[in-house]
Order: C-alpha cells, then structure tokens, then sequence
C-alpha cells in the first residue's frame, strides 16, 4: 500500500490545509516553542521551532513514522539486514564506528575483526608517513599525499579534513591535496607544485572502475614516470596507496598488496569516509581523531537506536523534512553552516541526500506517488548572505534552511589579541546566524515600526528553518552532525519507500559517456547520434584537438 493511503498520511495532508495559511509569526504569537520543538542528542543541539509546525503537526508526523514502521527499519538498519534491496546487501556503515572489541556478525563475517584489523594497517600506514619514514622510488620521504577519488571517495574526506584541521591537525602531518575532477584541472594546478620525489598518491576508489579515478591516476603516473628514475613497477609500489573494495583489481593495476586497505560492499561510497577512505583525514588528523570521529557517529547511532520516536534527533529530523516537502510543497533545502571550516559540507550532503533519496522508483517497482528528497544547496551562510539571501527573503519560492553553528570557536589559538578578536568576529557570525532565522520567520515583524515600509522594502517571513547547534566543532560532534544527517536520509527513505542505498540514475549517464569518449577518440560513429549531439561532437572532431 503507498505511503499516501495510510490514514496517517490522509491526516496530515487535512491538517496541512490548516497549517498552510498560519503564518510563523502568529504561531510564535501564540506562546513559547523552545522548549515544546527542540531536543538534543549526541551533543547536538536541534531546534525547530521555526518549522512551520504545531504540537499537533508533531503527534501527526509520529503516527505517519509508526505507520510507516520506521522503528523496525532502524533495527533492520542496525542489525545489518539487507536494506539496499536493488542490490540485495547490508547498509553497515553504522558498523565501522562501533568500539573495537564489540562483537558484530553479520552473514558469516567477522565484522568487528575485519573492520578493525582494516584500521590498525591504516594507523600504521598514518604512523609511517607522518614520522617520515614512507621513502620514494628515489629513497627520499614522502612529504605531499594526493587524494585521487570522485564522489564519496572525495567528498567526505576533504569535508571532514578541512573542517577539522584547524584545531586537530596532527603536528607531524604530511600536505593532503585532492585531485577528483575528471576534467584534469586540478591535477594540472597541483602537479608543478609538486616535488615526484616526494609525493604519494591514494587511489581511492570502491569500485576502482570509474573512470574519473583512473584518468586523474594515469596523469598522476605519467608524471611520475617522467619525473623520477624508477620503472613502473617501481614507481607504483613506493607511491601509490590504494583503498578500494576490489583487491584483484587494485593487484591487476600495480598497487602492492601491502598498500592495499580495504572496505567492503556493504558500505556505500557516500558513507564511506568511516571506512579506510577516511585515510586522508587520518594523515592529517592522526589516529586518534579519527577514531574520535567515528566515536561521535557512533553516539549518534546509539541515540537513533535507543530513543523513543518523539525525542529522537534523526527521526524528528526527517520527519520535519517529509512535513515540508510532502506537506507544504516546499521543493528545497538550503544548509547555511555559519563556520567557514565546514564549508564542503553543503556539497557533501548534496551527495548524500540527494544521490541517497534523488528517486521515484519505489521498493515494490512501482513509481512512487508522492514527491521525494529535495533539492539540496547551500554555502557558507555568511558569504551566502552577501549573495542569494535576497530571494530567501524576498523570493517568490519558499525555501526550507539548516542553520549550522558551533558556540564556542578559537579557544585553541594561541595569541591572546588574534584570539580574543577572532572570538568576536564568531560571536558576530553567530548573531548573523540567529538574525537570520529570525527575520525569516518573521519577516517585517523582526523590527518594531509603525510605519509600513514600501513594497520594495518589505520581508514576508514565513521561510521555516531549524538551528544545529553544539558547543565546539570536534571531532566527535563532526561525527554526530554527519550520522545526523544519514539517519535523517534513511527514515525519510523509510517513509518514501525507496531504497536509500543504490544510485542506478548514475548508471546511463557513465554508459553514454564511454560510447561519447570512443566517438572522440575514434573520429566514428557521430551520425547515428541525435542533431544536436551530433553537431556538438563534429565540431570538437573538426578542430582537431
Ligand atoms: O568510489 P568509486 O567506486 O570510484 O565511486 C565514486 C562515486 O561514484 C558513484 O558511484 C556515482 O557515480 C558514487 O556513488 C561514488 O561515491
């Protein structure tokens, strides 16, 4: 039975038509929200008492999560039953950030053994190049690593590594570049910085087929070979590192078993970065944060197991996000982190969301008759407020926000004046940060005037948001606020009927693009294509290049 026949669903969509007309302003006019529409969990705070909900609005949504059976997913989820039905295995990211030690099986595997074992070659691994003792082809020391990885095997690590290696970063650290685009550019930018000598590349790829991966790691290795006074073998045995969940073909490639770490499928790319695709965050991080890391997810995961449906962050997380795409019609979501080092963030949950939940099949086959996840973006919401706040506040289209902030930031920097200035211009973000919502919601009524400004001058409000707040940007919060949202992204697929986990849409556009690749390269094959790709191919052809 769909989602939309449920009495559930039924109630909500009557109560919607109430709610639809009720503005932000006259909900908040009505009494205090704070403490009715927030929770904390994990060390985070969420409050949504700037959704456009009512207490009501809440006890509907948690009928539709048990109708929908959302709490025996979670256990599904956790347990490690086959939840990625398309492709008929486990989602067990959630296993990579248990405690060592904590028995877990999953179908005849070992899991805690295996994933653990994984991570004590990665501490070595760590261990060896930032004590310098990772020598080139050349016998020279490894100082400068390049990530070379597309999607999950990019995003996570280069989200999670700049957002912590301000305060985290391991004294010793070697340099971490990431090369992910298939283009070439930054490959072209980072190479003549570069000293050959001294540079290993990870090759970072689950399935190490994609073809983004491996052209940035043939340019890589042709630099190498022009550089260095070493023969292949050589060259791909002292500088290149791979982790991928396919060893035959890492060998096959020329990557030496010792420089192998692996996963397994039943992590998906884009929740990889708990897994040895971590290993640019551990080079610069150190062990130990990283482990502090999945430490933090981990809190989160026992939070989403433990808590009641009413007081569970990812739950009521997602339940908001279904009341506003499904109820209110709102189409997108911006996230506005309001601390410059998590600015890869909004670009990491673009892949998590919307490759997670970007679907209209449902689990049963049939095209699913409600709408689905979102369109997600987002920036810095500082710089964004110099830039697009304008339609957010004066826009025709109605935009749900994720305002992200950390209370206390630059406690670590040394210099007292840097640090009591600095600590200022945080505390200005976060008044930024709180005006906003503020005057979202309310639009003209965030500022006391009699007099009705002109048409030009005036804000509607009534754009709902929620505010993740938490005490300090660590590791262990960093780890909550992504598991936050991964859990978020399964109940709401939960709720959908969709297989949160695959990404069959990728799939055509990688097959066209190969057949594209052999007509450019081959100078064939063009007329069999419609007009306009025909006319776009023949005049790349005719160029020459
Ligand atoms: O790690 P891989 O196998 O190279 O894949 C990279 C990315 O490509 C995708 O498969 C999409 O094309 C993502 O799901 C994945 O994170």
């Amino acid at each position: 039975m769909s989602i939309r026949q449920t009495g559930a669903w039924q109630a909500l969509t009557q109560h919607s038509e109430q709610m639809r007309d009720v503005h932000l302003r006259e909900l908040f006019e009505r009494g205090a929200r704070f403490d009715a529409f927030s929770r904390s969990g994990a060390g985070l705070t969420l409050d949504f008492s700037k959704q456009r909900i009512e207490q009501e609005t809440l006890d509907q949504l948690l009928a539709l999560a048990r109708e929908a059976k959302v709490g025996d997913a979670i256990e599904r989820l956790l347990t490690g039953k086959r939840v990625n039905r398309t492709e008929d295995r486990p989602a067990l990211h959630t296993a990579l950030r248990r405690p060592k030690g904590e028995e877990f099986r999953v179908e005849e595997q070992d899991v805690d053994a295996d994933v653990h074992e994984v991570f004590d070659r990665m501490e070595t691994i760590v261990g060896k190049l930032n004590a310098g003792q990772w020598r080139g082809a050349s016998g020279t020391a490894i100082r400068s690593v390049v990530n070379l990885g597309v999607g999950g095997s990019d995003l996570g690590p280069l989200m999670v590594a700049t957002a912590l290696e301000d305060e985290f970063i391991d004294p010793h650290a070697r340099e971490v570049h990431f090369a992910s685009t298939i283009d070439g550019t930054q490959l072209a930018e980072l190479l003549p910085k570069l000293d050959a000598a001294e540079t290993l590349f990870i090759y970072s790829s689950k399935s190490f087929g994609t073809i983004d991966t491996s052209a940035n790691a043939d340019t890589a290795l042709a630099w190498l070979g022009e550089h260095l006074d070493a023969d292949m073998d050589e060259i791909k045995r002292h500088h290149f590192i791979g982790v991928s969940t396919k060893p035959d073909k890492m060998t096959e490639w020329g990557i030496d078993p010792d420089n192998q770490l692996l996963f397994w499928d039943w992590v998906g790319g884009r929740y990889s970065f708990w897994s040895a695709i971590g290993l640019p965050i551990a080079i610069r991080l150190g062990m130990d944060n990283f482990r502090r890391l999945l430490a933090g997810g981990h809190a989160m995961d026992r939070h989403f197991a433990e808590t009641p449906l009413e007081e569970n962050l990812p739950v009521l997380f997602a339940l908001l996000g279904i009341w506003n795409t499904n109820f209110l019609d709102i189409e997108t979501l911006a996230v506005l982190p309001y601390d410059g080092r998590l600015k890869h963030l909004p670009g990491y949950l673009q892949q998590l969301e919307m490759e997670s939940n970007g679907k209209s099949s449902s689990n049963d086959g049939q095209r699913v008759d409600v709408d689905t996840c979102p369109i997600l973006w987002g920036e810095i919401g500082p710089n964004g407020q110099h830039a697009f706040y304008q339609l957010l506040h004066q826009g025709t289209r109605t935009v749900a926000c994720d305002f992200i902030a950390p209370i206390r930031r630059f406690e670590y920097v040394d210099s007292a004046a840097v640090r009591d200035s600095l600590a200022r211009q945080h505390r200005l973000a976060l008044a930024n940060c709180f005006a906003q919502s503020r005057v979202l919601m309310l639009g003209d009524a965030a500022i006391d005037s009699s007099e009705t400004p002109p048409p030009h001058k005036r804000y509607a409000g009534n754009q709902p948001s929620s505010t993740i707040l938490f005490d300090s940007l660590t590791p262990e919060t960093l780890g909550a606020l992504v598991a936050l949202y991964e859990h978020k992204v399964f109940v709401q697929g939960t709720i959908w009927d969709i297989d949160s986990f695959d990404q069959w849409g990728v799939e055509l556009g990688k097959k066209i693009a190969n057949e594209t690749a052999g007509i450019l390269e081959s100078g064939q094959g063009s007329e069999q294509l419609d007009d306009s790709s025909r006319h776009l191919i023949d005049a790349v052809l005719r160029s020459g290049s």
